[in-house]
């Protein structure tokens, strides 16, 4: 997959198939339009992509409500480049982007720039000035400005509609087991190991603490299996998400102990993937009780060591 902005756009005039929207997450039903686009542009001869914004668009239309994402751009990409996509197409959306019409952001970005042939949208798509655009106003421009559209039903699980909003609920309400269903992968939190109290390493569990850079939307408070990416290895793990109620914690932390794990990772950029909440923090009377509910979390977590194994990755 190329990756294709304003800076570079000139050089890639080949006409395409296109699927728009925010993808925030890339879920099950983006999953659906994105393997839409593909088949559909492969079946007519052009070049397969994916239309995004830098930034979502609620950052810059309303700063005050704009929403915890669920992935980083960076990781977007990365999960974007796993799809036969040619390419990923990412425009800055600014406030003046924000003033095109319906018909401009089609006639302008989508015919004129990008070349698109065939546009492929979820049922709910709405586009342009204050989302004046609706599926009616997409069909009528397809026959002035010659291209196909096609609206790709909502995709539910389990009788309700997979949306990256219902999927920022279910995090942070702690049900990670259903968002990682919702996406088809698992939830994950990405960052540096920065140095902590150092206090884990005496009670016999050092842990490491990850820095997150991006507005990434927290799983509920608690404590959880996890699946540690560092570099090309894979780790089992015990997270726990919260305030370190027995030492009375201020700030919000995120830590890992890594199982069988020797490396030295002050300063390593890891992924943590979430697979299954074990339980709420507790404030424990004494280190002691707090050391032994952390070795229980622990054997807990040894009954996944098949997920080390898994992909979960029903893309394809
Ligand atoms: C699997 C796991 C479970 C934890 N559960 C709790 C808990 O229930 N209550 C609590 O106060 N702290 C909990 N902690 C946080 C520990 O108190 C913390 O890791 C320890 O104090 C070391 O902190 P430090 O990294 O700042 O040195 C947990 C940590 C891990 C890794
Ligand atoms: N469940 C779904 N079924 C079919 N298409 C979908 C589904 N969810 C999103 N889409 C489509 O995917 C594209 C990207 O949508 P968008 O990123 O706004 O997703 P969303 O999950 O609906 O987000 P939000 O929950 O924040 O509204 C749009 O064309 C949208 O209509």
């Amino acid at each position: 997959m190329q990756v294709i902005d304003e800076t570079n756009i000139l050089q890639f005039d080949d006409y395409k198939g296109i699927a728009l929207g925010n993808f925030d997450g890339i879920h099950l039903g983006h999953q659906e339009l994105i393997k839409r686009a593909i088949s559909l542009s492969q079946s007519h001869n052009l070049k397969s992509a994916v239309f995004t914004f830098k930034q979502h668009t609620l950052e810059i239309l309303s700063p005050n409500q704009k929403p915890e994402l669920i992935m980083s751009q960076q990781k977007k990409l990365e999960v974007l480049k796993q799809f036969s996509l040619d390419y990923g197409i990412f425009f800055n959306f600014s406030r003046e982007f924000s003033q095109l019409t319906p018909e401009e952001f089609v006639k302008k970005v989508l015919v004129e720039k990008l070349k698109a042939k065939i546009i492929v949208v979820g049922y709910n798509y709405r586009f342009g000035y204050k989302a004046l655009g609706n599926m009616e106003s997409l069909q009528k421009y397809s026959k002035v400005y010659y291209f196909e559209v096609h609206v790709v039903p909502p995709v539910t699980l389990e009788g309700v509609v997979v949306s990256s909003s219902y999927i920022r609920q279910l995090i942070k309400s702690g049900e990670i087991e259903r968002a990682n269903k919702f996406l088809g992968r698992f939830f994950s939190l990405e960052g540096e190991v920065v140095h902590g109290r150092e206090v884990g390493r005496k009670l016999g569990f050092p842990t490491a603490n990850l820095q997150i850079k991006d507005n990434i939307v927290l799983p509920k408070t608690g404590v959880y299996v996890t699946r540690v990416k560092v570099m090309d290895k894979l780790y089992l793990g015990v997270t726990n998400i919260g305030f370190k109620p027995t030492f009375e914690g201020k700030d919000v932390s995120i830590e890992s102990y890594l199982l069988d794990c020797n490396e030295n990772l002050y300063g390593k950029h890891i992924e943590v993937e979430f697979v299954k909440r074990i339980r709420d923090e507790i404030k424990f009377d004494s280190i002691g009780d707090l050391k032994k509910q952390v070795f229980k979390d622990i054997n807990y977590a040894k009954k996944f060591k098949n997920i080390l194994q898994e992909k979960l990755y029903m893309i394809k």
